[in-house]
């Protein structure tokens, strides 16, 4: 073959590969966020480098971040700019829902997760009509199937604006817009009247605060009396040892790449919902057998990892992604690492499950 044909056809070969890594293999999860589209959230490209540094060494030692009063004030920015950093990441390589649920036999993990989420709607016994509150929000997929599921209406809030843009150009797509809003704000002093929704929920996502008390009481504020409150808590269990070398590392590394000022123990949550006022009416590791694992997903997909790797260098390479991305997805990838450790030992939980009431009597 003539130099020139083989130059050619190594083009040819070349451009097909980068077509099937980025548009074919690279539309992942969920279609509507290809690797293509991947920004930073808010960021501009020329600072994603900065705020990821600077958020890194934020989180570097999350204990101290969540004790010393000046740093547990500045948590809410932080985490501002982690969800800047990883929210295209996260639907791009996970799906408009961020957050895990126990595998299901014979199920795919979206209808597991679904089902994670209708969970809520029922233990709240929600009905159409009523206003609902879904603390910390995302870009909405809880919502949605809560919303559909149980016909009424929720209002999402999220500190992150990037969120609120793509969770409600995903609630007009869905056809959900005239019954789930979405709000930018902080849940640690929300912009809502007392006693203004009939029941709420959080899923995986006080355990950025760096107090539970201040969400948890800003829950039992908005809350009529009466109403019923879910939330999916992190937590690390009994089984955590502090003096465990392998326990630590993997705590630490899921606070470090999860934006959290340190984690809570699991028997630490009913007294704190007592101690703003709840009463609580159930409390459940709902990741404990028979549940399955809710780690499986994340083991699964190490040929997906590699991937998806491979796709951000490239994307970076042609300069489609902004620099940064490379280290923010090795980031993730590690994050993986201790998560899974964490389900696997048994020494983490996702998915602490508490049932609270805002008694009736109460104002
Ligand atoms: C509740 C929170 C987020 C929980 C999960 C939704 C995310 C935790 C870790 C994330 C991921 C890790 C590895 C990524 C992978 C390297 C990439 O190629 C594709 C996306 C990941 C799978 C990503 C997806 C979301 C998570 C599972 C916290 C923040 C409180
Ligand atoms: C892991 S995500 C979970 C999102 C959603 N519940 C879901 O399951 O898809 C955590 C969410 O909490 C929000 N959040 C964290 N700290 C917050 C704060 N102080 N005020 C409002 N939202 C916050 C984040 O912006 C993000 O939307």
């Amino acid at each position: 073959m003539e130099a020139a044909t083989m130059a050619w056809t190594a083009a040819g070969v070349g451009m097909a590969l980068v077509y099937w890594f980025v548009w074919v293999m690279g539309a992942a999860e969920v279609k509507g966020k290809r690797a293509v589209d991947l920004k930073m959230g808010s960021i501009t490209n020329d600072k994603v480098k900065d705020k990821y540094t600077q958020y890194w060494s934020f989180f570097r030692r999350p204990k101290e971040t969540a004790t010393t009063e000046a740093s547990a004030e500045k948590v809410p920015a932080f985490v501002d700019t982690f969800y800047n950093l990883v929210t295209d990441i996260y639907e791009w390589g996970w799906g408009q829902s961020f957050h895990f649920s126990p595998s299901l036999p014979g199920r795919s993990h979206r209808e597991a997760t679904r089902v994670h989420e209708e969970r809520v709607a029922d233990l709240l016994q929600a009905k159409p009509g009523q206003r609902l509150l879904d603390v910390g929000c995302g870009v909405g997929g809880p919502m949605r199937a809560i919303a559909a599921h149980s016909g009424s209406n929720v209002v999402g809030i999220t500190i992150n604006e990037y969120q609120v843009n793509r969770a409600r150009a995903h609630n007009r797509k869905a056809g959900l817009d005239s019954r789930c809003e979405v709000v930018c704000g902080n849940f640690l002093s929300m912009p809502f009247s007392d006693a203004s929704f009939d029941g709420a929920y959080s899923i995986e996502a006080t355990c950025h605060a760096p107090r539970l008390q201040d969400v948890y009481g800003e829950v039992f504020r908005v809350l009529k009396p009466g109403g019923l409150y879910v939330s999916y808590e992190w937590v690390t269990t009994s089984l955590y040892r502090a003096d465990n070398p392998e326990h630590v590392e993997a705590i630490h590394g899921i606070e470090r790449g999860d934006a959290l000022p340190g984690l809570r123990r699991q028997d630490e949550i009913a007294s704190i919902a007592k101690e703003v006022g709840f009463e609580v009416l159930k409390e459940l590791d709902l990741a404990l057998p028979p549940a399955l694992p809710w780690w499986t997903r994340l083991k699964m997909g190490r040929i997906a990892y590699w991937r998806n790797s491979l796709v951000v260098r490239v994307l970076t390479m042609l300069r489609i992604a902004p620099k940064g991305v490379c280290e923010v997805h090795e980031m993730l990838y590690e994050t993986a690492q201790h998560l899974t450790r964490g389900g696997e030992t048994g020494i983490f939980t996702p998915m602490h499950m508490v049932l609270l009431r805002k008694p009736v009597e109460s104002k």
